[in-house]
């Protein structure tokens, strides 16, 4: 088999023919995150806080046996069944490199990523390797596993030496597999001077280049991959290259500023926030990958008999968006495969050892809404209201949008500063004392809770992917 390669506005094989790459996120596993696995705050803290309560050996035994279970062959051939062809692999730098010790390379971080690579392989699933976390900080959300909102990553030059040299040694162990769609360098950079951006592209280019000439490289936009005014003429330095947007819409979450019905008017802003993403791209005639989209999901426990009717207007959502995105044949990774019940194709069920144990403090996160992302803060936001009216009654105005603004608003700072990283630091202990007492065949039968044939799927969303799946393959 041959590597897949970028050519003009297409990814396409060794013939030269067009393949579109549609599939989801494995977000979650070797990048855990707090609203898909379950617990409060960052994943370096939570792996701290267990180790602390069960002990160093324990500790690594649960997190390894969750790794084994959240990707099996079962989830493959299921992903498969579907039609889709290609998952997104996030992971966290720590798995290969200790802040401690840095530049030294931990071989076991190649043991999970390596057997699902294969798996993946073997159900003819194309993958692509997307660097999650930067040490410092890539960006100012949860998800870079830095607990701040200040991306350091951009301001010490170390950091980014570290993320070059990490890619090269990921370039010389994987350049051979052409199963490898390509290499997703960074997840959403938040790069406030924008220009960093592009110099650090141009090294992990280059290094990347140095030791694997031939898998495609996609790179991500500025601010969460929205943003690609300021690459200049950059795409003449950069061969065999896609450029990733994330095409998350406000009408799949509980912010919609309405209910989505997929009015004309609607439809026209869908539309034109895809198209403002990839007009750099357009202008050039280069290649659109859509990383990262998709609605999340209402669920009976919290919006009980809503329940239904929210999720019938995401899954539309959903169907509107992919009907924009197949009149570009434009390849694209939905958020998310699987999770805890808020977004994934699959999730946990509500009956298994990690559901049950962490039920009243699952219903806790929620009520307080510290998974900032997507949630419904209305329980709380009287706590926070005053000190957003007391910023904006104190700060002038044009002092008031900070980056990432506009993407995240005042309010949304507040929300997530307070709720995401301040409260949820509260609770990462309380997460982990669930955990005291338990053997290691207790740890090993929670983290079994997800496995594939623990979880259910969530019928109304893979169906449109499926439909689609088929739709596309009858007007290739
Ligand atoms: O790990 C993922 C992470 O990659 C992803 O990041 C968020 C993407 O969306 C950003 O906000 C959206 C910007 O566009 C608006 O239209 C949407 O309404 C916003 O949600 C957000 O700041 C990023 O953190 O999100 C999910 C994580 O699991």
């Amino acid at each position: 088999m041959a590597y897949l390669q970028v050519s003009g506005t297409k990814i396409v094989d060794k013939d030269g023919k067009e393949v579109i790459l549609r599939g989801a996120g494995l977000g979650g596993w070797m990048n855990m995150e707090n609203f898909i696995s379950g617990y409060p705050g960052c994943e370096y803290q939570i792996r701290a806080a267990l180790a602390d309560v069960v002990g160093q050996d324990k500790s690594e035994f649960f997190f390894d046996k969750f790794l084994e279970y959240f990707f099996t062959d079962a989830d493959a051939a299921f992903f498969s069944s579907l039609g889709l062809n290609c998952i997104r692999l996030p992971f966290n730098y720590r798995h290969f490199e200790d802040d401690m010790n840095p530049r030294v390379l931990k071989p076991e971080g190649f043991k999970h990523l390596d057997r699902v690579i294969d798996i993946c392989a073997k159900h003819g699933i194309y993958t692509i390797l997307d660097l999650h976390t930067a040490p410092g900080g890539q960006n100012t959300d949860w998800h870079a596993d830095a607990g701040t909102h200040i991306a350091k990553f951009w301001e010490h030059k170390d950091f980014q030496d570290r993320v070059v040299w990490l890619w090269e040694e990921l370039a010389q162990h994987y350049r051979a597999n052409t199963w490898i769609a390509g290499y997703n360098p960074l997840n959403e950079p938040t790069d406030p001077y924008q220009t960093r951006l592009i110099a650090f592209y141009d090294r992990v280019y280059a290094a990347i280049r140095k030791h694997d000439p031939d898998h495609a490289l996609f790179l991500d936009g500025n601010t969460f991959a929205s943003d690609f005014s300021h690459f200049g003429d950059a795409e003449t330095r950069w061969k065999n290259t896609a450029y990733a947007i994330h095409d998350y819409s406000v009408f799949g979450f509980p912010a919609a500023p309405e209910a989505y019905v997929g009015s004309e008017a609607q439809q026209r802003r869908l539309r034109r926030s895809y198209e403002k993403k990839r007009e750099w791209m357009d202008q050039r005639g280069l290649c659109v990958w859509n990383g990262e989209w998709g609605p999340v999901y209402a669920r009976k426990e919290y919006e009980g008999v809503a329940t239904d009717a929210i999720n019938e207007e995401r899954y539309k959502v959903l169907k509107d968006q992919l009907e924009i995105y197949n009149k570009d044949r434009l390849s694209w990774s939905i958020w998310l495969y699987k999770d805890i019940g808020f977004q994934g194709m699959v999730h946990v069920s509500r009956d298994t050892p990690y559901m049950t144990l962490f039920k009243d403090f699952l219903a806790k996160k929620h009520r307080l809404a510290i998974d900032a992302w997507g949630a419904d803060d209305t329980a709380v936001r009287e706590i926070y209201n005053p000190l957003i009216d007391l910023i904006k009654r104190e700060i002038k105005p044009e002092h008031q949008d900070l980056y990432p603004a506009p993407v995240w608003k005042l309010s949304d700072r507040i929300g997530r500063l307070s709720r995401n990283i301040l409260v949820s630091e509260f609770l990462v202990r309380e997460w982990a004392e669930h955990f005291r007492g338990k053997s290691t065949e207790e740890l090993d039968i929670i983290a079994k809770s997800f496995a594939y044939e623990n979880c259910l799927h969530r019928d109304g969303l893979n169906k449109v992917l499926t439909d689609n799946a088929s739709l596309v393959a009858q007007s290739a």
